[in-house]
């Protein structure tokens, strides 16, 4: 019996998606059947689990499998399991939705993805799971018991507006798809997927490792006609004997059930028995993941923890790699039972892109979080496996540059967090970190690369942070290194900030902020002297001007960074810059304001004019108006902007004006 169906409606974003993948420009058809054995796979994973965990479930696990059946006449393809199944709540929530965390971002890049090489770069971003059988099917039934429920559930769908959804009183438990398929069009790669060898072969090609049954019945070719007597004429009827093989001709089955897979858990395989075309189909199975991986990496350990690994560098980073509610990619398994997915405790935080699974030997199978964060295995397995990533990274920069360039490229900024996370791999860190510098606008540079290029006379490792390389080749702050020739490194990311003040210094020679502190740049043997002498000229200007600014800086002296520019500011040696400030204060960390320092070029003619005109003149409204522009001046030209912006501009505007008056006839 079963009860009223109801209609309902997909959101925007998830009609517009199934309206993509209808009219897919996708060419890969063949992967709806991965992404239905892989949630069959997961379904049957988790209803294994748990029923270790609740024993009074009430659930068959005599022989979990998955079931394909054809009907060539129909033409339809039917995938069902026994495993987990899900509830009509659990069939609206993940069938008739996008995964929630995804929407926000999918709507935007959905409206961005006008041409076929958009969308099908968005597929192959989000994994669009259970709607790529739209791309294959005009219809879509699915049915669903959840383990240990009575009612079934009935979703269905044409892949445009609306869905059905009805309650079924009577149902095998786990999960039934079928699809209504669509003509096969082999010049739109769409295949015959009602055809048993079309199917045999791309389960063996997709899904040869899942670890449970994927059987499909199949028809018994027909027996050979048996072999004729001698001296037996056509005519010559031993009517007997053609009765007695007409019958077992009926009574022999026309079906047979195969096992499609060869259940083989690839973990367990060596390196060089694995075709890589069979690790990258594992890799999307195990990451829900629909591109290649940028590197495979096998491990295996023996000895007092055994346990066997295989982890993946995803060729793209996920959309969602810097939300919270993004979930770490490394499974667990116990002797080759599945035990959880996104197992924090294997992988440290920073290397959350990294997917795969460990399969330790010595577990237990009913292991829960708390124990493993406990458990000391665990700790020592995911030592090895940070160091095993780190190394590989750390060889792609050696050996292979343009794998490591993609991988920095999309992974850089998380791997930084890791400079902050884990000092015990900040060395390993450090050597696979590449930063933008004044050396090369192609090519980033290492910070040991860094090092070998320093001149003999330069004692310090110097950088500067800002939005964008532009920005800080643009700021004032650099003037003196560029005229000098002294490489600076150029930190944009917003974590830079943070990292590089945790690092004093790098082989013995310390961090400097060309931004901060005092900047030693002389090398000229009479420098104290210049210096010496430039101080008394300017004495009595500096303190006046700090006098003068004394509500904004903390001082006004002379610089040693300038060239070009009459004046820049510049943080205390400790003191943290204002964008890590801002970061703080945005972030809800309570900040005082910090006063910074105004540096003045003594070479420059706007600053020696000030000085000139302050002895002639004294203190007086018009020098003051002056020190305030030269001060939001310098505040402009660090990509920063005066604190009162009108007033300063009225200023300018006022002292403009000035400019252009004809002065008054003198009498
Ligand atoms: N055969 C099944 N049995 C039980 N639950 C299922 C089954 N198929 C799908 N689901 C549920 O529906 C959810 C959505 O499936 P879908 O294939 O769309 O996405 P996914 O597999 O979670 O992720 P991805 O989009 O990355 O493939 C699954 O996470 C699972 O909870």
């Amino acid at each position: 019996m079963s009860a009223q169906v109801e209609e309902m409606e997909f959101a925007a974003e998830t009609r517009q998606l199934l309206d993509l993948m209808i009219h897919s420009v996708y060419s890969n058809k063949d992967s709806f059947l991965r992404e239905l054995v892989s949630n069959s796979s997961d379904a049957l994973d988790k209803l294994r689990m748990e029923t270790y965990r609740n024993k009074d479930l009430a659930a068959d696990t005599s022989d979990l499998h998955i079931q394909i059946t054809l009907d060539p006449e129909a033409r339809t393809f039917t995938l069902s399991d026994n495993g987990i199944g899900m509830s009509r709540a659990e069939v609206v929530d993940l069938i008739g939705t996008l995964a929630k965390s995804g929407t926000a971002e999918v709507r935007k890049k959905l409206k961005e993805a006008k041409d076929s090489a958009a969308s099908e770069e968005l597929i192959g971003q989000f994994g669009i799971g259970f709607y790529s059988t739209f791309m294959v099917a005009d219809k879509v039934t699915l049915l669903t018991r959840k383990a240990g429920e009575e009612q079934a559930t009935r979703w269905e769908s044409a892949g445009e507006g609306t869905y059905t959804i009805e309650d079924v009183a009577d149902a095998p438990q786990g999960t039934t798809v079928t699809l209504h398929l669509k003509p096969a069009d082999a010049e739109d790669d769409l295949h015959d997927y009602a055809s048993v060898s079309q199917i045999r072969q791309l389960v063996k090609k997709y899904s040869d490792f899942i670890s449970w049954p994927i059987r499909m019945d199949v028809p018994v070719p027909p027996a050979p006609p048996a072999p004729e007597k001698d001296g037996d004429s056509e005519t010559d009827g031993d009517s007997e004997s053609d009765a007695e093989s007409e019958k077992v001709a009926e009574s022999a089955p026309t079906h047979t059930t195969e096992t499609l897979n060869s259940q083989k858990a690839l973990w367990t395989r060596p390196r060089s028995e694995v075709t890589d075309e069979e690790y990258a189909e594992f890799y999307r199975h195990v990451s829900h993941a629909w591109d290649d991986p940028l590197e495979i990496i096998p491990m295996k350990a023996e000895g007092t923890f055994e346990y066997q690994a295989l982890l993946f560098i995803p060729s793209t980073a996920p959309f969602d790699l810097f939300m919270r509610e993004h979930k770490a990619g490394v499974q667990l398994y116990v002797k080759r039972v599945f035990i959880m997915d996104d197992c924090e405790e294997l992988m440290p935080e920073y290397l959350r892109f990294v997917k795969g699974l460990v399969d330790a030997q010595d577990l237990s199978l009913n292991v829960s979080r708390e124990i493993l964060q406990q458990d000391r295995q665990i700790k020592a397995i995911r030592r090895r496996l940070t160091k095993k990533v780190l190394s590989v990274i750390k060889d792609l920069r050696a050996n292979d540059r343009e794998k490591y360039d993609t991988l920095w490229s999309q992974y850089g900024r998380v791997l930084k967090e890791g400079l902050l996370q884990d000092v015990d791999n900040r060395d390993a860190l450090l050597a696979i970190t590449s930063l933008s510098s004044t050396h090369s606008v192609d090519t980033a540079t290492s910070l040991a690369e860094y090092v070998e290029r320093m001149k003999d006379t330069q004692s310090q490792i110097f950088y500067a942070t800002g939005e964008s390389r532009e920005q800080i080749e643009r700021s004032p702050h650099l003037e003196a290194f560029k005229a000098k020739g002294l490489e600076v490194l150029l930190l944009t990311d917003p974590i830079d900030e943070m990292w590089i003040q945790s690092i004093p210094d790098f082989e013995g020679k310390p961090l400097q902020s060309v931004a901060k502190g005092e900047v030693d740049l002389s090398d000229e043997a009479d420098k104290e002297d210049d210096e010496k002498k430039d101080n008394e000229q300017f004495a009595e200007l500096l303190t006046w001007l700090t006098g003068v600014l004394v509500d904004d800086v903390s001082q006004v002296r002379l610089s040693s960074r300038l060239t070009d520019s009459a004046a820049c500011i510049v943080g205390e040696a400790q003191s943290l810059s204002p964008a890590l400030e801002k970061m703080y204060r945005d972030s809800g960390i309570p900040m005082p304001e910090s006063k910074r320092i105004l540096e003045l070029n003594p070479d420059h003619a706007l600053t020696s004019g000030l000085r000139q005109a302050f002895a002639d003149r004294g203190d007086d409204a018009a020098l003051r108006e002056t020190a305030e522009l030269l001060y939001g001046a310098a505040l402009l030209a660090e990509g920063g902007s005066p604190k009162q912006p009108a007033a300063f501009s009225k200023t300018l505007a006022d002292l403009l004006t000035r400019t252009v008056t004809a002065p008054e006839p003198s009498a």
